[in-house]
């Protein structure tokens, strides 16, 4: 056992008011040395006057502090905080904790405490507390939708806090978040995904901003929400305050884009071309800002290629067309007109196609300029052109010349001859038709058989163009029946030349089959006439070829010979 001199040196050196007062007079038994120091004022001063303790109570507190030792004297025990004034009128404050101890039959014998000065303390609480005044004004007045979350442990979150704009916004009422945890107030997924957005926060010890799609009581909607932790002295993370803005509006339009766009790029696979928008900049660097994905049927690149330059585009088109590419696209940036190409593409898998591209301009501000565009590949298309120009090609050949025996027919002869008498009458300058046709063709035909005829017919071209000349035209009017227009021939030349070819004639021998035919002609000349139509010339001409038959084939008859006889 301590001798008692321990326990009252060990108070006197304490630096905390100690006391003691009997019952019921409330006599002060002891004050320790410290109680001058805090309490301003002798400890004998209080020894000679048992009131003064309680007149230097601040007046606003003396009323709860004398409630107080009431409460002491029935419960023994009591816990208390009050002001003092020192003499020089500063005011103190004291924490104060004091007991009862009673004698052997249970009556209030001593009351004895212990006070600690605890000015500092108390001014740092009353700050706090007009801050958090403060703090919750804001909050209670914020518009945006505030919230507080208690981290309780890594795991553990519960909801202390929403202010009024929550409460709207969300249709979560105070009651309904008050110390609730994510789990209990969202379902599974909701909670787990919310959960782990705040273990990030409190990992990461910094704010921190995500999305999310909340189902809460006033509806389904999208928030962005800013999450800022709370650090207590020691730097543990003891709350998170979140900040969240409705962007359901944001969201909806951009899903809206995203859709359409979709639907853009879903419309452009089912077109044989690509949709583009091609921006070429004042320095002459061009790039798709979109391309759809046939970019890649087209010219074998990705919208993403395409995008950073528009070299995978231009490599690829046929260097032949390359040139006039590039020419229109530059006539087309510097008028604003529409630019129209088709080209060949060789495309990097091998193959060659023909491409259209179609495309508006608009200039931007900066000087670049930006074409909204279509490419197809119109190999297709153009392959039928092309058959179709050939086709036309032989049409036209067939239009023009006789199948059987290669010479112009009647429609192309009646041209020339045509051609020739405006010439003529143009310039002046002599020609001459001659008409022919093969003598008893009939006979021919019908002893030999009609391929020999046609052999003979074939043949008789065959040596026209032998004896005759360049510039000579023979053509088949039709059946056995023929014609040729000699420009630049006198009558006379005319007469000559047709005897020459007669004579050729009457000698060939014409291979038909097993048999060897022979064949002549009867010719009629005329020297045409400025005034002359085509009808009135070969009418004309077959009058003298209708004489030669008359005076026994096998000769020639010229207009003028009629007239000299
Ligand atoms: N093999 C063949 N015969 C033809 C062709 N075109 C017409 N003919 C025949 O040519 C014959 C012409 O006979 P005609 O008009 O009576 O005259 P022709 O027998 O030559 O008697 P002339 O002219 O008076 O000497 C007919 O029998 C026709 O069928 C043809 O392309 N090939």
């Amino acid at each position: 056992m301590l001798p008692e001199i321990f326990f009252s040196s060990l108070l006197e050196r304490v630096d905390d008011v100690v006391w003691a007062v009997g019952c019921p007079d409330l006599q002060l038994e002891y004050l320790n040395p410290a109680a001058a120091v805090i309490l301003g004022r002798p400890v004998r001063a209080f020894e000679e006057d048992p009131d003064l303790w309680l007149t230097i109570v601040h007046p606003d507190d003396r009323e709860a502090v004398a409630a107080s030792h009431d409460h002491l004297l029935q419960e023994g025990e009591v816990e208390r905080r009050y002001r003092i004034l020192r003499p020089g009128g500063e005011t103190v404050w004291m924490y104060d904790r004091a007991w009862l101890m009673r004698d052997s039959d249970g009556q209030p014998l001593r009351l004895f405490g212990i006070a600690r000065e605890v000015t500092s303390e108390m001014l740092e609480r009353q700050r706090l507390n007009s801050t958090l005044q403060l703090h919750r004004r804001f909050l209670e007045s914020a518009l945006d939708p505030i919230f507080v979350v208690k981290v309780e442990s890594d795991d553990t979150f519960v909801f202390r806090y929403n202010n009024p704009a929550h409460r709207q916004q969300t249709g979560i009422s105070l009651e309904m978040i008050r110390h609730q945890t994510p789990d209990a107030l969202l379902d599974k997924a909701q909670a787990a995904a919310v959960k782990a957005h705040y273990r990030e926060c409190v990992q990461l010890k910094r704010p921190i901003q995500y999305e999310e799609r909340l189902a809460l009581p006033a509806g389904e909607r999208d928030w962005q929400t800013q999450l800022v932790p709370v650090e207590d002295s020691a730097g543990r993370v003891v709350e998170l305050v979140g900040v969240a803005r409705d962007i359901t509006p944001l969201k909806q339009a951009e899903r809206q884009s995203r859709d359409a766009f979709e639907a853009l790029d879903q419309l452009g696979q089912q077109l044989p071309g690509f949709i583009y928008q091609y921006l070429l900049s004042p320095s002459g660097e061009g790039r798709f800002l979109y391309a759809s994905r046939r970019s890649i049927a087209i010219y074998g690149a990705t919208p993403d290629e395409l995008a950073r330059s528009d070299t995978a585009a231009f490599n690829v088109i046929h260097p032949d067309d390359r040139e006039s590419v590039r020419a229109a696209v530059e006539v087309s940036a510097a008028t604003l007109s529409h630019w129209h190409c088709e080209y060949r593409v060789r495309h990097p898998r091998g193959h060659e196609l023909w491409a259209e591209g179609l495309a508006t301009p608009e200039r931007l501000e900066g000087g670049s300029v930006l074409w909204h565009g279509y490419i197809a590949d119109v190999s297709e298309r153009k392959r039928l052109q092309l058959e179709l120009e050939a086709s036309e090609a032989r049409f036209r050949r067939l239009a023009t010349v006789d199948m059987l025996t290669g010479a112009p027919n009647r429609r192309c002869f009646i041209d020339c001859l045509e051609g020739e008498l405006a010439r003529m009458k143009r310039h002046g300058g002599k020609a001459c038709l001659v008409m022919f046709d093969a003598d008893h063709f009939k006979r021919i035909n019908d002893t030999f058989g009609h391929a020999a005829g046609d052999q003979v017919l074939k043949a008789l071209v065959y040596v026209g163009e032998q004896w005759l000349r360049g510039s000579d035209v023979l053509g088949r009017l039709g059946g056995e029946e023929f014609a040729i227009l000699m420009p630049e021939t006198d009558y006379q030349g005319a007469l000559a030349l047709s005897e020459r070819f007669r004579r050729a004639v009457a000698d060939l021998l014409v291979d038909a089959g097993e048999r060897v035919v022979q064949v002549t002609v009867s010719l009629g000349v005329v020297a045409l006439r400025a005034q002359d139509s085509p009808d009135s010339a070969l009418e004309r001409a077959d009058r003298m070829l209708y004489r030669a038959k008359a005076l026994g084939r096998n000769r020639t008859c010229g207009e003028r010979d009629r007239a000299s006889e």
